[in-house]
């Protein structure tokens, strides 16, 4: 049974065990995609160099006004190299424009595309930065993002759609390493201590999550490092020691040491309080997360009654914003530590009608398929690989009335889609919304109603 603790309600179905697979997140895809693409959501980042974020700002706004001109040159140093702003020549309008396009042409034939939602600001929208550590010949020691398709360092100070807060944090840690004589880890000889900082920060609350990724669990003087860090950056408000002694392309390994607060952060989204830990999936723009979130919850037309199930649920963001308008709310999610968190953020914001389970979605779909349970409304948001035929043929056994079906990736949404609109469903719309400004990635959220 893979229910975690405080998971005691559930008396109608017996919800099939996880098999032990976690999902493979804050793995570098820069060695298979070419992007920077840390994480399992979408994500994108830019420039660096030298630490004039006016300037840039300023030649990416005159680059937004100008309607459709692609320039030739580039806003930012590095762009080049890193691979995460690929639309970074191209005016924001023109970036709304092709991602329309790539949608209505990937669903063509499926079903309408409304007209995307894009930002009013779309610059320092990522709450969550990763950087990676590394030493150049002379010694100096620097901080960025692997190259295109390499493991080399490509140096970043500060970039346009990260936050802020965070990139002047990762500067601060990589100025205090001398006088802590703490070493940079070397990919080849396995020597050296500090491998990555990811950073987070709570758009709402303000709360920042600093992870010093190390590849031991020792990090001397620890105190005084953390007390060093604090004293400029007094907003931090927890720090963790993830410890990855693999020689692995995942960011983050297994175990974690809470050096300071409470070892995760809180942030408020629609309405709602909800605690993120380090290793957890949080989507990484607040701002259109709200909108992506309330398009959803008003597509799948909730009367107060349903049996609503949210697969693939992370933290439980969805499921629990859905669940004052639903009868019950079932969430499944792969990962074990954002199933904690899903089950505290139940707690925390008193919401009784939800019960989260860690499994695998197909499985647990599966599962409850062949007990022949019943859902009224299903919320999936898989990863970028999408969703899988154990799923989907699950769905079309459990017959809900209404898919509600949230994506970062037009290209498997468009075959997933494909396989229920061939077997019941009919795809009523797709609304883009505009997560990753300045990256050629887009989300969507798909209606789908049965109609056999
Ligand atoms: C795009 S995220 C969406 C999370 C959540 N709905 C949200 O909006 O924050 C996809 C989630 O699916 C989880 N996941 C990946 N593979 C899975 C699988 N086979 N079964 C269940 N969950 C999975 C990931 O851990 C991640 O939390």
């Amino acid at each position: 049974m893979s229910q975690l603790k405080g998971e005691k309600r559930n008396k109608q179905f017996k919800a099939p065990a996880a098999k032990g697979k976690e999902t493979p997140e804050y793995e570098i895809h820069s060695k298979k995609t070419g992007l920077r693409e840390t994480f399992s959501e979408s994500k994108g980042n830019a420039n660096t160099g030298k630490r004039k974020p006016v300037s840039l700002k300023t030649s990416y706004a005159a680059a937004a006004s100008d309607g459709r001109r692609r320039d030739q040159e580039s806003f930012c140093p590095v762009s080049m190299k890193c691979g995460g702003c690929e639309y970074q020549r191209i005016s924001y309008e023109e970036q709304l424009r092709m991602k329309q396009k790539m949608v209505e042409s990937l669903l063509k034939g499926i079903c309408r595309v409304h007209p995307i939602i894009g930002m009013k600001d779309p610059f320092h929208y990522r709450n969550k930065v990763h950087a990676v550590f590394d030493r150049k010949k002379d010694g100096t020691v620097i901080s960025g993002v692997y190259e295109r398709n390499s493991h080399r360092v490509v140096p970043i100070d500060d970039c346009l759609i990260e936050d802020e807060q965070a990139d002047a944090i990762i500067r601060d840690i990589r100025g205090l390493l001398k006088s802590f004589k703490i070493r940079i880890f070397d990919e080849d000889t396995g020597y050296g201590l500090l491998r990555h900082v990811l950073i987070r920060r709570g758009f709402s609350s303000g709360e920042v999550l600093v992870v010093l990724v190390l590849s031991s669990p020792i990090l001397p003087s620890k105190n005084n490092f953390v007390k060093a860090l604090r004293a400029l950056h007094p907003e931090i408000t927890t720090v963790v020691l993830n410890v990855n002694d693999k020689r692995t392309s995942m960011v983050l390994g297994e175990r974690e040491i809470t050096l300071y607060g409470k070892g995760y952060i809180e942030d408020t989204l629609c309405g709602k309080v909800f605690r993120i830990s380090p290793r957890s999936f949080y989507q990484v723009n607040p701002v259109q997360t709200e909108v992506l979130y309330g398009k959803a919850i008003e597509l799948a037309g909730l009367t107060g009654k349903e049996r609503v199930i949210d697969a693939y649920c992370g933290i439980g963001t969805i499921g629990l914003t859905a669940s004052s308008r639903a009868g019950e709310v079932i969430g499944v999610e792969l990962s074990k530590d954002a199933v904690r968190d899903a089950i505290a953020n139940a707690k925390r914001n008193d919401v009784k009608n939800v019960r989260f389970y860690q499994n695998d979605a197909g499985e647990f779909m599966s599962g409850m398929a062949e007990q022949r349970e019943n859902a009224d409304v299903v919320f999936m948001d898989p990863p970028r690989q999408g969703s899988d035929e154990a799923f989907l043929s699950s769905v079309l056994r459990l017959a809900p009335k209404r898919i509600v079906y949230i994506s970062c990736n037009p290209e498997t949404l468009a075959r997933d889609l494909k396989y229920l609109v061939q077997r019941g469903y009919r795809a009523e719309g797709a609304w883009p919304v505009d997560m990753f400004p300045w990256t050629g990635h887009v989300e969507c959220v798909v209606q789908l109603t049965r109609i056999k």
